[in-house]
C-alpha cells in the first residue's frame, strides 16, 4: 500500500504544511507560481471533456483564481492539492476533494496532463488522497463520478475500491447541458480495497446412476480441502470449452467416456476462496460408457439425495445442493 508521510505532526489542519507521499508522488498544496504549469495542462478539450466544472479554453487567470480559492484548512471546505512526480517535481495534475454539507463524505475530483496519462498516476494519486481522507480527515465515505464513457477514469476508481453506487445528471456549466455521470463510492469499513481475486473456472458434474443416485469423490490428502466431498471435475485449461475440461477429466479421473450432448447444464456456484474466485458450472450427466473407477486413488461414493447433506463439501457447493435435490 502506498506509503503516507505527514510533514509534521497536526500538519492536516493546514493545507500549506500538506504533504503526502507515495512511491512515485508528492500530493502538496497549490503555490501561485503553479498557475502556468496548470493551465498549459489544462488548456486541453481532452482533459478538459470529461469534468463538469472547468471551463475551455481555460485561460493563465483562471488557474490563479483556482489556487487562491482552496481552503486554507483540508479539515474545512472543498480544497485541491498538486499531483507532482517525486523524481523531478514537475506538477502533474490536481486532486481533491468538494465538502458537501455531510462533514462525513467528500467528492474526489482529480485530472492528469495528457503527457502523464496511462502510467498509473491518477490510481497512486486516489489511493494516496483516500487513505489520508479516512485515516486523518475522519471521513467515512468518499463519492466520485465519471462520465460513462471515460473508461480510464472507470479504471482508477474501480483499483481503488470504488463501487457503482448509481446514476446522476449533474450541472455543467462549462458544457452547456448536463452531464450524465455514474456514480461511485467507497466507504471507509471497506478501505483499503482488497487486491481483485484471479478467477478461475472449474467445471463439475452429477454423476447420476440408474437409481437416482450421484456419485461424490473425496479430495484427498495432501490437498487444498482435503477430505471434503465434492463433485468429479476439474479446472478447464485456457482455450478450453467447459463441456471439453469436463470430458477430459471425466476419462482422466474416473475412467468414464462422455459424450457432450449428455451434459446437461444445471447450476453454476460462484465463490470466493481466500485466494481465487471459483466459478464452478454444474452439469447433470446420466449416460456415460464405461465403469466409474477411482483412478487416481480418490475415495467415490454413491450418494442418495437425502444424504447429500451430510456428506461435507466444499463451502462453494452448499448452494448447488438444494437444486440438485429438487431435480432429483
Ligand atoms: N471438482 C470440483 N472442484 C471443486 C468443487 N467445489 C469446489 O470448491 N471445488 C474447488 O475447485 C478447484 C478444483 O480444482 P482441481 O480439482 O482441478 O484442482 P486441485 O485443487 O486438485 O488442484 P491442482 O490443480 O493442484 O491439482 C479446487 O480448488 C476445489 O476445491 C467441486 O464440487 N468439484
Amino acid at each position: 500500500m502506498a506509503e503516507q508521510i505527514m510533514a509534521a505532526a497536526g500538519a492536516a489542519d493546514t493545507i500549506d504544511t500538506l504533504i503526502l507521499a507515495s512511491d512515485r508522488l508528492i500530493l502538496r498544496a497549490l503555490r501561485a507560481r503553479d498557475a502556468e504549469a496548470i493551465a498549459r495542462h489544462v488548456n486541453d478539450w481532452d482533459v478538459v471533456r470529461y469534468t463538469a466544472m472547468i471551463p475551455f479554453p481555460y485561460e493563465r487567470q483562471m488557474a490563479v483564481d483556482f489556487i487562491a480559492s482552496q481552503a486554507a484548512s483540508p479539515r474545512r471546505g472543498s480544497f485541491n492539492l498538486a499531483i507532482t512526480r517525486k523524481s523531478d517535481g514537475q506538477l502533474m495534475g490536481c486532486i481533491g476533494f468538494i465538502r458537501s454539507n455531510d462533514a462525513d463524505e467528500a467528492e474526489l475530483g482529480y485530472w492528469l496532463g495528457r503527457e502523464f496519462w496511462g502510467q498509473g498516476y491518477a490510481t497512486e494519486a486516489v489511493r494516496v488522497l483516500i487513505d489520508f481522507a479516512f485515516a486523518d480527515l475522519g471521513l467515512r465515505r468518499i463519492l466520485a463520478s465519471a462520465v460513462p464513457t471515460n473508461k480510464a477514469s472507470h479504471r482508477v476508481l474501480e483499483k481503488n475500491g470504488l463501487i457503482v453506487s448509481g446514476a446522476d445528471e449533474i450541472a455543467a456549466p462549462a458544457r452547456g447541458h448536463p452531464l450524465q455521470v455514474i456514480l461511485r463510492r467507497v466507504d471507509r469499513e471497506n478501505w483499503p480495497p482488497k487486491p481483485a481475486l484471479r478467477i478461475v473456472t472449474v467445471v463439475a458434474v452429477a454423476l447420476v446412476d440408474a437409481d437416482g443416485r450421484v456419485l461424490l469423490a473425496q479430495r484427498p490428502e495432501g490437498k487444498s480441502l482435503a477430505g471434503l466431498w465434492e463433485f468429479p471435475g476439474g479446472k478447464v485449461d485456457p482455450g478450453e470449452t467447459p463441456e471439453a475440461a469436463l470430458i477430459r477429466e471425466l476419462h482422466e479421473e474416473l475412467g468414464i467416456d462422455v459424450k457432450q450432448s449428455c451434459l446437461a447444464p444445471l447450476t453454476f456456484a460462484s465463490h470466493s476462496y481466500e485466494s481465487f474466485h471459483l466459478l464452478m458450472p454444474l452439469y447433470v450427466c446420466r449416460r456415460w460408457n464405461g465403469q466409474v473407477t477411482s483412478r487416481e486413488g480418490q475415495k467415490l461414493a454413491w450418494i442418495r439425495p437425502p444424504q447429500l447433506r451430510t456428506y461435507p463439501m466444499p463451502p462453494a457447493d452448499e448452494p448447488l445442493i438444494p437444486v440438485l435435490m429438487d431435480l432429483l
